[in-house]
């Protein structure tokens, strides 16, 4: 079967990075006073073919997959919960609702299995299953359904194309996709689940031991067969989890910003760094979640997250936070005068 992930990702134009960056040390402020927003302006130049890269046209994709692992008491919510989600997403009521709404972008809500399956307008049902199988004891997903579930946000991101996107947000919604995303990176970092795994919805410290312990049997289960970043994300992933490294390495082959949510959508960013490494330079990772494995996560992706606010939501919801940044990164870089149009002297005493 053809991996299309393999295909090569847009090259970031670097006349336009070194133009950017000119304009950038000419502008009425000292050198580099604007911190990480200097870089962030830059590179979305870079990205965007464009010396006056903008942050107007979003496109936000919310995946649903429920996690057959759930059933080992992982979570301190019901598997339920996943599906009736959906309908608090389209009706409004979800944080990432309010906070996409607040922004004027649309939200693509898109039901890949979950438990209850409710028949929504608004939501797509693109449905791979009644959630994963449970990877304590099994591989979660089968060779088609994981494939089936890159191609669901492939297609996502094809969309964002479509709609001319200048950036992209996925979101994740799926009771017990911690326990899946810890051991995702416990196995491709690799790490011991000890370290990485945290309360997710709110388990007590005992309900965090029994996790840890959970984690730690599924990798000495699987960790042999995953020779491949694939047979990782095949034997540890969701249903979401799938189409959110398969929309990030669609966006980086057709040239559109991502901007990386919390833990779940870092180890989907993980997974697709791993399938194809040129997708990297399109990433931009929004804050650092409370959930204690997203600083290892983050530190091997090499990336410096613009927020930490102590969010632990998920839901695209960190993402959906940073993009007033991202705007207000380009506005300034755009509108701020130089040192020549306001007539002020650059050099130093
Ligand atoms: C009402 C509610 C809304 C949510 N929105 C995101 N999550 C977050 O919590 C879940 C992961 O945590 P765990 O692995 O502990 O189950 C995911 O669905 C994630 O998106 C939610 C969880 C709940 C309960
Ligand atoms: O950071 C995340 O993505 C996260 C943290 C806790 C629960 N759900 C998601």
């Amino acid at each position: 079967m053809h991996d299309w992930w393999n295909e090569p990702c847009h090259m970031l134009d670097e006349s336009v990075r070194a133009q950017a960056l000119a304009r950038q040390d000419q502008l009425t402020k000292p050198r580099g006073a604007l911190g990480q927003l200097e870089a962030l302006a830059v590179s979305l130049a870079a990205m965007q073919g464009s010396e006056r890269p903008q942050v107007e046209r979003l496109h936000v994709s919310v995946f649903a997959g429920d996690h057959g692992v759930v059933e080992e008491g992982v979570s301190a919510y019901p598997q339920s919960v996943t599906g009736q989600m959906l309908r608090n997403f389209v009706g409004g009521g979800a944080a990432l609702s309010v906070l996409s709404k607040r922004l004027g972008a649309p939200l693509e809500v898109i039901d890949l299995g979950t438990v209850e399956p409710l028949q929504l307008d608004g939501v797509s049902h693109l449905r791979l299953g009644l959630g994963t199988a449970n990877l304590a004891r099994e591989a979660a997903m089968s060779d088609e359904q994981m494939r089936l579930a890159l191609a669901a946000g492939r297609d996502s991101a094809q969309r964002a194309a479509q709609g001319s996107a200048q950036l992209f947000i996925g979101g994740e919604m799926g009771i017990g996709n911690t326990t899946s995303a810890s051991a995702l990176a416990a196995v491709l970092l690799p790490r011991s689940p000890l370290t990485l795994v945290g309360p997710g919805t709110g388990l007590d410290l005992a309900g965090v031991r029994h996790k840890v312990q959970v984690i730690q049997d599924a990798v000495r289960l699987h960790a042999e067969h995953c020779v491949t970043p694939l047979k990782a994300l095949r034997r540890l992933g969701g249903f979401e989890i799938a189409a959110l490294a398969g929309a990030y390495l669609r966006c980086a082959q057709l040239g559109i910003a991502v901007l990386v949510d919390g833990f779940i959508c870092s180890a989907a960013a993980l997974c697709a760094v791993r399938l194809n490494p040129a997708c990297r330079p399109w990433l931009i990772f929004a804050h650092r979640s409370a959930e204690p494995g997203h600083l290892a996560v983050l530190e091997a992706l090499g990336a410096v997250p613009l927020l930490d606010l102590g969010l632990r939501l998920g839901e695209g919801s960190g993402a959906a936070l940073a993009v007033p940044l991202l705007q207000q990164a380009c506005a300034l870089h755009n509108e701020m005068a130089t040192f020549v149009e306001a007539e002020i002297s650059d050099r130093t005493a």
